[in-house]
């Protein structure tokens, strides 16, 4: 007999106590065994619409809900009693008559809170249109809409569509969103002969091979992406690649849900497998750890194989395993007063200091350039080369001094260390690893990049990446094709955000032009993505005073705390660390306890955390609060007066943007943004509808 896991079994074993918990998993593992020993005792539910439904007993007041039918075994549901009873009076499982697919379906005439199709006065004195009118009964029926549900569909609104999107399956729900926003129906997959091999089946139900597999999906967190997958996540991690792959999506559609899954993946498939997971910070990179850890579970032996850390450090042990001897890093400021001493010395006083950091930081330094022939042909994206040959070969000269410095010291920069580790293993084999999975790879450069492609083996799936080219907010663009890495026809985009509200998304989004587009033609499209759930509209204070903001913030959280929310599920943004008195300010105001990001010693339960938006990079939270975000500071006055020319003025104000769509992407449920008059001209574009 097969046992199938249902998502909403989990979901409801999670809302029991610990104990009963622990008795229920026993239940499970013995009808797993053996589904018709005597000792269990198994009733069928006489007042469901299915004749297949039972119930099992699990202690005095517990009652597992099964389906069994054929030669499997449906774990539905787990509740007390009555509660269990009446889940079950009210649903079949049953395969959809068009898609195939199978679903838990609510039955219509059961479920009273939705309002029904509207008579025809109602419709008559209702002023809105329904959303889907449209479309015919078979149009909904190829999303998936089950067919006592038609009806409904046809004539809700869009006040009562997200109560109406509760009653509906996962694919009816999202096929119906995308319609709502973008016009077009996407029709579910094509049948398939076995309903379990559905991919839609396959996000909410799961067939157990065995006691070891029902372990883990049951110890497993209660996180439902560490056992169900949308579809288009599941075929990324399971894709075969000919060659360098990418997963692409706004924030919140499981980028990093699918590079964990991806990472577990090559784990079970190739035991000789040695993976790299990695990224371009360290809070991010153990944040990662932490997750794989809870994607793993009972299976931790596998980690391993498995080496979790941030770029930098990568390289940093792979330099040492190589040369026996640890990098000194030089300081960014000692390579400052370096590169002016040289400027002063070469007698090239007309060029700003601005300037020379610049093309050290963007064009010298990530690309490692050795020589002025180099430095002439080096691809500048967007970026106009003002510099006649004459003029390049005098600062050619400064830069080519600071080299040497650095060289004779024995002193890195990041991507030095990176080039240098690069070339120390470019010809070794075995490489280091035979996979490397990155996330947030917008954030990529060309030295890290070049790095990565090096010390990966030489197989066409080594290299998978997951990030959002919108929220870039490190690196200036290039190519990656140039680099030799063509993630070109291997890129797939998520549109389902698990993380965000409808409402905050859309805030968000308007921060965006609707496509972002990298250097080799690939468009990041961020029309069409749609939220799993409602929220309150984000809300903007713009205050006359710093005062006066702090006590609207100190009023917002006080609000927050009072409504159920807990302080660590508050978090407070700023631009950057001049801001974070004022945050700090706001929290003690509100009578609170703030932490940092790098604060462990905190209790977290009891602590809002503060931060700047940078550090926002994969976190999440129930509420967030952008505190400043007043003209000067978003974007940065200091950091627009530095820029060398109009490229990085462009670069500037873009990443500025994207910096904010990062820190207001973090929140769940509710976004707050304050702001001390005047505010930046982005919160503009934030609250401006269409
Ligand atoms: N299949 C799924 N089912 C349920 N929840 C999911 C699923 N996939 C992702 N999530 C949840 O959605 C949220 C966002 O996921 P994740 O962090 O992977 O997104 P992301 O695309 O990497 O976001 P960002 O770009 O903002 O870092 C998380 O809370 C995650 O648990």
């Amino acid at each position: 007999m097969t046992t199938i896991l249902a998502d909403t079994f989990r979901a409801a074993l999670t809302r029991l106590t610990n104990e009963e918990q622990k008795q229920v998993k026993l239940t499970v593992y013995e009808l797993q065994d053996n589904p018709d020993q005597p000792g269990l005792s198994m009733h069928r539910v006489d007042k469901t619409r299915s004749p297949d439904i039972w119930s099992v007993r699990v202690g005095r007041d517990v009652r597992i809900i099964l389906q069994k039918s054929g030669g499997d075994l449906i774990l539905a549901y787990v509740d007390h009693h009555d509660d269990a009873y009446r889940w079950a009076e009210r649903r079949r499982i049953e395969a959809h008559p068009t898609t195939g697919a199978l679903q838990i379906v609510e039955v219509r005439e059961l479920v009273e809170e939705v309002v029904g199709p509207a008579s025809e006065a109602e419709q008559a004195a209702r002023p809105e249109p329904a959303l889907f009118a449209a479309l015919s009964a078979d149009d909904l029926m190829s999303v998936g809409v089950p067919v006592d549900w038609v009806a409904d569909v046809q004539a809700v609104t869009e006040d009562g569509f997200f109560d109406l999107a509760d009653h509906l399956p996962e694919e009816a729900r999202e096929a119906l969103l995308e319609y709502a926003i973008t016009g077009q129906l996407t029709r579910a997959a094509p049948p398939a002969d076995d309903p379990l091999q559905h991919p839609d089946t396959q996000r909410r139900f799961r067939v157990m091979e065995g006691v070891e597999e029902m372990q883990a999906a049951l110890d497993a967190p209660f996180e439902k992406w560490a056992v169900f997958l949308h579809p288009s996540q599941r075929a990324t991690v399971e894709r075969a690649s000919s060659g360098p792959a990418r997963v692409v999506g706004s924030a919140g559609t499981g980028k990093t849900v699918v590079a964990l899954h991806r990472v577990w993946r090559i784990l079970q498939a190739e035991p000789d497998a040695r993976v790299l997971l990695t990224t371009f910070s360290d809070p991010l990179s153990r944040a990662l750890a932490a997750k794989l850890r809870l994607l793993l579970g009972e299976r931790s032996a596998l980690l391993d194989r498995v080496t979790i850390a941030a770029f930098d450090r990568v390289a940093a042990q792979l330099y040492t395993l190589a040369t026996g001897q640890k990098p000194n890093m030089a300081p960014a400021q000692a390579i400052r007063s370096q590169l002016r001493k040289a400027a002063d010395e070469a007698d090239v006083s007309e060029v700003s200091s601005q300037f020379l950091h610049s093309e050290w930081d963007n064009v010298i330094d990530p690309w490692q350039l050795d020589s002025l022939e180099a430095y002439a042909e080096v691809p500048r994206v967007g970026r106009k080369n003002r510099l006649g040959p004459k003029q390049r070969e005098r600062l050619w000269q400064v830069f080519a001094a600071v080299r040497t410095h650095l060289a004779t010291r024995r002193l890195f920069t990041d991507s030095s260390l990176f080039a240098e580790t690069a070339a120390l293993f470019r010809d070794r084999e075995p490489k280091p690893f035979t996979h490397i999975v990155v996330d947030e790879a917008q954030d990529l450069g060309v030295a890290e990049l070049r790095f990565l492609a090096a010390i990966a083996a030489d197989r066409p799936d080594a290299l998978f990446f997951a990030g959002d080219l919108g929220q870039r907010i490190f690196r200036q663009p290039f190519s990656w094709k140039g680099l030799g890495v063509d993630v070109r026809g291997r890129s797939v985009t998520l549109k389902v955000n698990y993380r965000t509200s409808h409402q905050i998304r859309r805030a968000a989004d308007r921060l965006l032009p609707r496509t972002v587009r990298d250097l080799d033609g690939l468009a990041d499209e961020r029309a069409g993505t749609i939220s799993v759930f409602e929220g309150p509209e984000p809300e903007v204070h713009v205050c006359a005073s710093q005062q006066e903001e702090r006590e609207t913030a100190a009023a917002v959280l006080s609000e927050a705390i009072s409504t159920g929310i807990s302080p660590a599920e508050i978090g407070l943004f700023v631009r950057s660390e001049a801001q974070l008195g004022r945050a700090r300010a706001a929290v003690r105001t509100a009578g609170l306890e703030s932490r940092g990001l790098v604060d462990p010693a905190r209790d977290e339960a009891e602590t809002v955390l503060v931060g700047t938006m940078h550090l926002a990079k994969g976190l999440e939270f129930r509420m967030v609060l952008l505190m400043a975000c007043d003209q000067n500071v978003l974007p940065l006055a200091e950091r627009v007066e530095q820029v060398a020319d109009e490229f990085e003025l462009d670069e500037a104000l873009t990443t500025e943007r994207q910096l904010l769509y990062v820190a207001a992407t973090r929140a769940r449920d509710r976004l707050v943004i304050t702001a001390a008059e005047p505010a930046s001209e982005f919160i503009d574009d934030l609250l401006s509808a269409g």
